[in-house]
């Protein structure tokens, strides 16, 4: 397929091209490059300066590019900062997704892969989360994804555009080539290996007094590469008619605790890690898992690399090579 990636110049967009072109796909890169970086745009991937608010130029890009299917990834997606500036994930996760719908019905595009998020469930009543499961996001990010997915429902409905939307949990890991890259830092596993590779004095545990085993946060971390096999499925199934879903992406399990990722990565690193006791961070849900029982089910679906070690050790192997 030729497939259109919004953010592919970040972190997850960047591996899920890699994936796409490796299956023998073909692959347009739309990215402003405010958060993202040029370099990590894979080399085979054609590539595309602009913001989703361009409707004109996206609709160009789809058409000239001959697209037949979008893999939405560009957002804002910092739980915390959307807490204070709300106005700045309307405007991206929200305007700009609709931007994007514009252009799509313009240019006859019917496929769509949304990158959604378990922050849609906010605080869970239960645990693993199902699809099922009452959306009441604690936040305007996961408030924003939500807002679109719905939107896509319509969408749909009204003019027949196809979606499967990918309610992620924690993405994590590395490919050889691809890593993750944010700046500010502010997600869990890099942050604990820049502390074990000396770029940070210390990590901070956001909170030990959770209702968990630890007391710290428990969640389920997800290898990039199963997340972005899972696109591939997706993308897939739509072309052969499957109808709009949407499904969880996680390991399922007990999840991990804080503590225990900091304590997988002195094992992987063999390097001391300093921690300090900080206060919780607003917005945490105490624990986050996915039941990925419905895609397993439906596209069949299946994570490879579940183990925290296995994930772990990916992204210090990345970043050793990075420095
Ligand atoms: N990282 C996770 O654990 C996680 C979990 C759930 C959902 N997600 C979602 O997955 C997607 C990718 O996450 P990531 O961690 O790779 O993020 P990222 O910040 O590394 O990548 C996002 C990319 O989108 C681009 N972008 C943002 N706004 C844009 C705009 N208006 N126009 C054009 N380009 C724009 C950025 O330049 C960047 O390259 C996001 O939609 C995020 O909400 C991520
Ligand atoms: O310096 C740090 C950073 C994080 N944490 C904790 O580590 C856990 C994981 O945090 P982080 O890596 O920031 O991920 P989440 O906040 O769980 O959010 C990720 O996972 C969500 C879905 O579960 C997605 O919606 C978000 O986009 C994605 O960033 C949380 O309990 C944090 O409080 C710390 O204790 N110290």
């Amino acid at each position: 397929m030729k497939v259109m990636v919004t953010g592919g110049a970040g972190y997850i967009g960047s591996v899920v091209t890699e994936e796409l072109l490796r299956g023998g796909d073909e692959v347009v890169v739309y990215d402003s490059l405010y958060k993202g970086h040029r370099e990590a745009v894979v080399e085979g991937a054609a590539f595309v300066k602009g913001d989703l608010l361009d409707t004109a130029l996206l609709r160009e890009t789809l058409a000239h590019h001959k697209v037949e299917a979008v893999v939405h990834m560009a957002a804002d997606s910092l739980v915390g900062e959307s807490v204070k500036v709300p106005a700045k994930y309307y405007r991206n996760n929200v305007l700009g997704g609709l931007s994007l719908l514009d252009a799509m019905l313009g240019a006859e595009v019917k496929y769509l892969v949304f990158s959604s998020t378990a922050a849609v469930y906010g605080e869970p009543a239960k645990q693993p989360i199902e699809e099922t499961d009452p959306t009441q996001p604690t936040n305007p990010y996961g408030e924003t994804k939500l807002a679109f997915e719905r939107a896509l429902r319509w969408y749909d409905s009204a003019h027949g555009l196809r979606f499967v939307s990918l309610r992620y949990f924690n993405a994590a890991g590395a490919t050889e080539r691809s890593g993750e890259r944010h700046d500010p830092e502010t997600h869990l596993i890099p942050i604990i290996l820049q502390a074990a590779a000396g770029q940070r004095p210390e990590v901070t545990v956001f909170g030990d007094d959770y209702p968990t085993p630890d007391g710290t946060c428990v969640r389920d971390y997800i290898h990039v590469v199963d997340l972005a096999q899972a696109h591939i499925l997706a993308l897939h199934a739509l072309a052969k008619g499957h109808p709009s879903s949407i499904y969880n992406l996680g390991c399922g399990g007990e999840g991990y605790s804080v503590k225990q990722v900091i304590d997988c990565a002195r094992r992987v690193t063999g390097r001391d890690i300093p921690v300090s006791k900080g206060p919780r961070r607003a917005g945490d849900p105490a624990v986050l898992i996915a039941s990925s029982a419905r895609i397993v089910r439906e596209l069949g679906w299946r994570p490879t690399q579940q183990k925290l070690d296995t994930i772990v050790e990916s992204a210090w192997r990345w970043m050793q090579r990075k420095r």
